[in-house]
């Protein structure tokens, strides 16, 4: 962290928060070092310490060969950036659709999630292997020394750490930000930070609000990642939310790609979800589980003994705790509505 912080600051940028574990599960992320007012520049990252990437509609696997190619060709350039390469997260830390494991995906509960998470692995492995000839037709002889696993990790890297900002042309792009992307993620209104570009290319990361030392510093992530689904598939995390929230899939027209133009206030009393069709609709949804809330609450408790571990459905590990967590909050957004709902019904007396 110190490397990094004195790197960016002997290349001609300011760095006014410190890096280091926000939670009791040592996860890293960044801190106010001082008390802050509002409007105040925590970050400021001079144009020539971004990395360039693709347009917006380039996938993480083609943005991992152009960055594996430019180390490639600038061996200059890619020495000269190693305090930050050695901030990145190690093999097996940065884990996304690009290369979760899929002996586990099942205690999701959630097909669709799933399968979306097994056919992305296929994919990554499809362009390491070559089926993408336009891209890179072999590995070993292009960039020898990559092999899938690093390959996987790599995209995972640059898919939930690459910043994709707006344009002069109107087609936004895709940048990696040394020091920025320690920043994690908050829905609105938790955010307290905002990062942008300025015309002179420099980018700056500035305070929303009042900051007190030693409070986690959080940005809205430009890959909409609102709720749960799209926060595990893009981002391996899930978000706890001070009201039950439903996942992008269980709202109408809402899947892991597309944003719902709904939301849980659309089942209000009057409002255009809450009708008899969408209480069935989310009833059903709810009774296709194997396990209720409750049961995953309690599977997630920590003192589970340790002869429980055997038993089926147990989560071994954080990656299976989350997946259940994951499934659990689903069902709490789910039940929380279906309640709502229920009741709207009611008053209205169409129930
Ligand atoms: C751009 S990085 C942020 C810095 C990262 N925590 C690190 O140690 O390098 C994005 C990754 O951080 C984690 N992350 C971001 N926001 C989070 C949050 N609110 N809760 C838990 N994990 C989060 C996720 O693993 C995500 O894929």
């Amino acid at each position: 962290a110190d490397d990094l912080i004195t790197w960016i600051r002997r290349t001609g940028g300011l760095v006014d928060l410190e890096i280091g574990a926000v939670n009791d599960k040592g996860l890293r992320g960044t801190k106010a070092a001082r008390d802050m007012k509002k409007d105040q520049i925590a970050v400021h990252l001079p144009a020539h310490l971004a990395i360039p990437l693709g347009d917006g509609s380039v996938t993480p696997e083609e943005n991992t060969v152009i960055l594996l190619r430019q180390q490639r060709d600038h061996p200059e350039w890619n020495a000269s950036m190693l305090p930050y390469w050695e901030s990145l997260p190690r093999m097996g830390a940065s884990i996304t659709k690009e290369n979760m494991p899929q002996a586990a995906l099942h205690l999701l509960q959630d097909p669709v999630l799933a399968a979306s998470i097994v056919v992305h692995n296929a994919y990554t492995k499809n362009v390491f292997e070559g089926g993408k000839p336009a891209l890179i037709e072999n590995f070993a002889q292009e960039l020898p020394g990559i092999d899938l696993q690093f390959f996987r990790h790599l995209t995972s890297v640059v898919a939930s750490y690459a910043f994709l900002f707006p344009s002069e042309d109107g087609v936004p792009h895709r940048m990696l930000l040394p020091l920025l992307d320690m920043i994690n993620h908050a829905n609105q209104p938790g955010a307290n930070l905002h990062i942008m570009q300025a015309e002179s290319g420099d980018i700056y990361a500035y305070t929303l609000r009042d900051i007190r030392a030693g409070e986690e510093l959080k940005h809205t992530y430009t890959t909409g990642i609102r709720r749960n689904d799209h926060c595990i598939f893009h981002y391996g995390f899930v978000q706890e939310s001070d009201t039950p929230a439903l996942v992008e899939q269980d709202l109408p027209a809402g899947n892991l790609y597309d944003v719902s133009p709904y939301a849980e206030t659309d089942y209000d009393i009057g409002g255009p979800l809450s009708s008899k069709a969408e209480l069935q609709r989310l009833q059903a949804v709810l009774d296709s589980f194997t396990t209720t809330a409750a049961q995953d609450a309690e599977l997630l408790q920590v003192q589970t003994p340790w002869w429980k571990f055997w038993a089926r459905g147990v989560p071994r590990n954080d990656l299976e705790r989350m997946f259940v967590q994951y499934r659990m909050m689903r069902k709490e957004g789910l039940h929380y509505v279906v309640q709502k709902l229920k009741d709207a019904l009611m008053v209205t007396h169409e129930l």
